[in-house]
Formats: C-alpha cells, structure tokens, sequence
C-alpha cells in the first residue's frame, strides 16, 4: 500500500502552475498574483487633511486655549475633490475637509470641535502642533515601490492596496477549472423520487461545491452510467476544457468499477491502494487523449470528501500557483480516545473546541451525519495504533468553516 504522503507526491507531480493572465485588479480577489505589484502613484497622492476643520499655520494660533481663543478670518472651504489650489495667507484659516488637499503655507488643521465653527471668522481653542492631523504625500506607499509580491493570494485588503496605488490590471493565475464526474447506476439528481436501490448523486453536488469552495471553478458537471463505453466516451474528450478532472466512484474491486476499468486500459493512470481510512482506492493519472490530469476518488460520499481534502486540493492549489503544503494544518489536542484502522492513517472528521478536537460522531465512510458537522480532519498517522486522551494531532481544516475558508 502507498503511504498518504507517496500518493500526494504522485498527484503534484501531475499539476504545474496555471499560465498567467491580466485581469482588472477588481476582478482578482481569491486570485494569485503572478507579479509584483508596483505602486503607480504616491500614497497619499498629496497632502491632505486627516480631519474635518481648519487649516491653519500652527504659528497663528500662538497661545489658542479655552479661555483665550484666537480668532482668524476664514477665507473659504476646501471640500474633498477640490482640484483647485488653494494658498493660505498668515494670520488666516481655511475651512477644510477630511481628505481634501491642503492649502499652501498651512501645517496643521485644528478639528471643528475644538472651535466655534465659524464661516466668516473661527475661534480657536487650541493651538496645534506643526503637523497636527495632516497626512502628508507617501507618507503611507511611495510611486515606484513594490506593494504586493509574486505569490500572494489576493484577499480584500490587497485589492484595496493595488487599487489605491491606482494599478488597474494585475498579472495573476486564474482558477483551475475542474470537470465533475460522477459514475454509479444508482445515482438520480436531487429531488427526483426515489426507486428502491437508488439514491442521490451527492457526490456531485458535494465535489461542485468544495471545487468551489477550494476558490477553482466547476468547468463541467457530469453524472455517467457504469457503461464502458460511455465513460471513454467522455474522458476522451471531456466537457469544459479543465485543467482537472476528478470523478467519484468506480474505483474499486466491484465488476461496475467502470472508471478504472476504463482508464487502467487507458494507459495514463495508476489505481493504487492508499494507507488511509477512509479513502482507500485512489486513482491518478492524465488521460491519453488529452494530457489532463485526472484524480479518481472513491465513491462513498465521505472517502470522496476526505480524499478532496488530501489529494484534490493540493494540486488545485499549486495549480492556482499557491503552495500545496500551506493548507492551514495545524495541532490540536485530543479530547477524546478513539480507535483507529491498524498501519492505515485516519483521517478522523472531528469538531473543534478550542484547541482540542473530538470525532464528531460516527465515522462510516457512509456517515454524513457527522461529515456535515466536522470543521477538521484529524489526521492520525499510520502507526498511532489508538488516540489516547491527550495526545497531540495534527489537523486539516475543511473547507468552509473558518481556516479551511478556501
Ligand atoms: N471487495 C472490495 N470492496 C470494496 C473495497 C475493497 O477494497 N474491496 N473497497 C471499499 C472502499 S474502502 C471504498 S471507499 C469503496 C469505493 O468504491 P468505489 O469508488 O468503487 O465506489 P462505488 O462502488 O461506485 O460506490 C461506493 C458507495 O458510494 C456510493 N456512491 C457512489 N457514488 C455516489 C454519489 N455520486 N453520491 C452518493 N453516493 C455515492 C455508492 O452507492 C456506494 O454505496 O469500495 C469499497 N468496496
Ligand atoms: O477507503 Mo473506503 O474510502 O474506507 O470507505
């Protein structure tokens, strides 16, 4: 049997960072930059009021307290957006607000409630500091730096930043597509009634919405008989033009495994046993028609979940030009004992509280109870023989709850 570890390596070795492409900066959140970003214009661009008030020059308002205010005339008003350029002449003020630029000659601005609010003249009971709420040119991000580097996921903040430096278009690898295959005579869309021996393609739905979840994009969705020829049929040629192809289901010792009947013939692809519980039979390869790579999960719904988690989700990574290994693992402690498969790793569903995890109830490969509940894969290695209370465990967080948000 191949260890978790071997096989992951096998998946990778299949997978290369996605080409990049230039998208508007608004359209690249979730996205990995593929360049540095460069500021284009100083931060700020000029200098400007931190506060709705007065400018001043801080030399004017000499001796300014509550009881000896100094008044100035005001000579008008600086709104934001002001394009015009303002001077201020000794011994006056002008009204100004937050984020316009400042005037000429002025060094600080004395906020409106430490005055009377005056339009014609203003009482002022402070004096300010040279500087006093003025934001000064680049004081933040200066024209020509370097503001985000190659490899940074793009998260909200970053798209404030690229956009703020006013870089329009940003170099980035785009979402790995992934066509969907579900394979099983027994399977009928949702919402269909039921004959006795069939059951719902959740497989489908579940892998859609982890592909999406992951942060690629559902290329294709297809759910295929156990027929031979209809399963070549599409892997030769397979919907969506993907970067990937997972399918669920087919994989194992059955005589209706159609999936690995179909492409051990193929050539490209290796069926191997993994030493993981659940998640066993495992397949992966490229096709011979194509070159795409191809990933074969098991079809009992919570192998196929378990095994997008561990195998699926790093190549989406790295193809997203993410690290495969930065999956947001991290160690919790043991709140419980429970048993585990003997020299097989248990990839153990188990809910959070705090920093230590217990199983979230049954754990059948069958069992989506306490699938949907888990928030983490406890992933227990192959010569823990049992968990004891205590021990320290390694876990992946799935996706969609908190760290495992994709
Ligand atoms: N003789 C052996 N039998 C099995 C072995 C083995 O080593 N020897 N391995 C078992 C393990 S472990 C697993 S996991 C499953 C994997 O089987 P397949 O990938 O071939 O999946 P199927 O047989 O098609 O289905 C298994 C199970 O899952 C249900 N299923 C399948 N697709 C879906 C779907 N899209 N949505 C919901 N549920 C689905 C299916 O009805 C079966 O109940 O094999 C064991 N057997
Ligand atoms: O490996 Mo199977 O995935 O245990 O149920």
């Amino acid at each position: 049997m191949r260890s978790v570890a071997q096989h992951r390596a096998a998946v990778l070795a299949l997978v290369a960072p996605l080409a990049p492409v230039r998208v508007g900066v608004g359209a690249a959140r979730g996205l990995v930059l593929a360049e540095d970003v460069v500021a284009a214009v100083d931060l700020p661009g000029f200098d400007n009021s931190a506060m709705d008030g007065y400018a001043v020059r801080a030399a004017d308002c000499a001796g300014a307290s509550d009881e000896a205010p100094v008044r100035l005339p005001v000579d008008g008003d600086i709104p934001a957006g002001d394009t015009r350029r303002h001077v201020l002449g000794p011994g006056r003020a002008l009204r100004i607000m937050t984020g316009a630029p400042l005037p000429e000659g002025c060094d600080a601005v004395v906020p409106v409630e430490l005055t009377d609010g005056g339009q014609a003249r203003v009482a002022l009971r402070l004096c300010p500091e040279v500087g006093r709420h003025v934001r000064r040119r680049g004081e933040d991000v200066q024209r020509g730096r370097t503001v985000l580097r190659e490899g940074v996921a793009l998260g909200p903040g970053h798209v404030a930043l690229a956009a703020a430096a006013n870089v329009a278009q940003v170099s980035v690898r785009r979402r790995p597509r992934v066509t969907v295959v579900s394979t099983g005579d027994e399977l009928v869309p949702v919402g269909h009634a039921l004959e006795h021996g069939q059951i719902v393609d959740s497989n489908h739905l579940m892998l859609c919405a982890l592909v999406e979840a992951a942060g690629a994009e559902v290329a294709a969705g297809v759910h295929l008989p156990d027929d031979a020829d209809a399963v070549r049929a599409f892997l030769a040629a397979p919907d969506g033009d993907p970067d990937l192809v997972i399918t669920s289901g087919g994989v194992s010792m059955g005589v209706y495994d159609t999936v690995k009947e179909v492409l051990a013939a193929d050539g490209g692809v290796e069926f191997v046993k993994v030493a993981m519980r659940p998640g066993m039979p495992q397949g992966c390869g490229t096709l011979a028609a194509s070159g795409v790579p191809v990933l074969t999960l098991p079809g009992n719904p919570v192998s196929s979940y378990v095994s997008f988690h561990v195998f699926v989700l790093p190549a989406l990574r790295r193809l997203a030009g993410r690290d495969p290994e930065a999956d947001g693992s991290f160690t919790a402690v043991a709140g419980a004992a429970w048993p585990t498969a003997p020299g097989r790793a248990e990839m153990t569903r188990v809910v959070e509280d705090g920093d230590r995890v217990r199983p979230s109830g049954g754990q059948g490969s069958h069992v989506l109870g306490a699938l949907a509940e888990a928030t983490a894969l406890a992933m227990v290695p192959a010569d823990v023989e049992s968990v004891e209370a205590g021990m320290s465990l390694r876990c992946l967080p799935l996706l969609g709850h908190h760290r495992g948000c994709g």
